[in-house]
């Protein structure tokens, strides 16, 4: 008998939707219990909205990782929060995470009154709870609470798998009756170049500094088997000519890190000996060209529809 057969299999759509660096892509790789998105002590790492599928004998969940949402400051930025409030239209309801341990902000104002706008029912999920006392921890709950109408609100640490638990179990009962819409072994839908791509781009982010991190993009072009081994070309873009310098590094030694650390995760990814090439190029400011965005697979008219 199919899963979707059973009887009270639940399904529906989920948006993890927060400010940078809130911890959504930390959260959804515990729920999933697998490294399916990058993460970065750097905000703004997710820069497309992407579906992962959680399926279990009870039911499916299609979460849907969204950009931070911040305040733009180029075109890839209106991109991200355009990608981020568009997931919001034609979901079930929303997890918003917040990160507990720094100061309530106008940021989460701002992400509060978009949820709010949407209509869409929410659960409040307080994360990096490893961060603070027990008494601020009560104080941001009553805090919280008071400013919004949340369905839950639900204290957790994504990184150290606490409560997420109970968090995944007050998903499954806010679904309702449903179909399976994704096999059971989906558990990301996009490409594998997509996933080697942002690996990659994982690396480069958390081994430089400054701009630099939210000025690469990667695009890998070929990935091709040859006999035991997988042939992986991709090419870094920066911005500029000296950001090209800090990506390859003094004799090289920081690009041959990237690819060091990204080849051993593509191999577990892929089962398989990987050979891994890269190139860097400088497109400049491309962050701010449209035709570039769209070359990269960004663009604002598609989130229109
Ligand atoms: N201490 C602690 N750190 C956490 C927790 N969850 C996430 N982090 C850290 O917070 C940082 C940001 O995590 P991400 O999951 O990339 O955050 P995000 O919300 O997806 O970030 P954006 O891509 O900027 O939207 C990383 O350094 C994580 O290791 C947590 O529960 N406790």
């Amino acid at each position: 008998m199919n899963k979707q057969d059973k009887k009270g299999f639940r399904s529906g759509f989920v948006a993890v939707i927060g400010r940078p660096n809130a911890g959504k892509s930390t959260l959804l790789n515990t729920l999933l219990g697998q490294k399916v998105l990058i993460i970065s002590d750097k905000p703004q790492a997710t820069r497309n909205r992407i579906r992962c599928i959680l399926t279990e004998e009870r039911g499916q969940i299609i979460f849907f990782d969204t950009p931070g949402i911040h305040k733009p400051k180029h075109r890839l930025g209106e991109y991200m929060v355009a990608a981020a409030k568009s997931t919001l239209q034609g979901v079930d309801f929303a997890i918003c995470v917040v990160d507990a341990s720094v100061p309530f902000g106008s940021g989460d104002e701002y992400v509060l009154q978009v949820i709010k706008d949407s209509g869409v029912p929410c659960i409040l999920a307080l994360n990096k709870i490893d961060l603070i006392s027990k008494d601020q921890l009560l104080e941001k709950i009553a805090g919280f609470a008071k400013i919004a109408d949340f369905k839950e609100i639900v204290p957790i640490s994504a990184l150290q798998s606490e409560n997420t638990i109970k968090l995944m179990d007050l998903i499954f009962e806010a679904l309702l009756p449903g179909p399976m819409y994704f096999p059971d072994d989906v558990v990301i839908d996009q490409p594998e170049k997509f996933v080697v791509a942002e690996l990659i781009r994982e690396k480069l982010m958390n081994l430089t500094r400054e701009e630099v991190p939210h000025s690469v993009a990667v695009v890998v072009d070929k990935m091709e088997e040859k006999k035991s081994l997988i042939k992986i070309e991709a090419v870094i873009l920066v911005e500029r000519d000296s950001q090209k310098g800090i990506v390859i590094g003094k004799e090289g030694n920081v690009l041959k890190e990237v690819g060091r650390l990204a080849r051993e995760e593509i191999e577990t990814l892929l089962g398989s000996k990987v050979f891994l090439e890269l190139w860097v190029k400088v497109k400049k400011d491309w962050r701010n060209q449209n035709n570039q965005l769209r070359d990269l697979g960004y663009n604002l008219k598609d989130l229109k529809e």
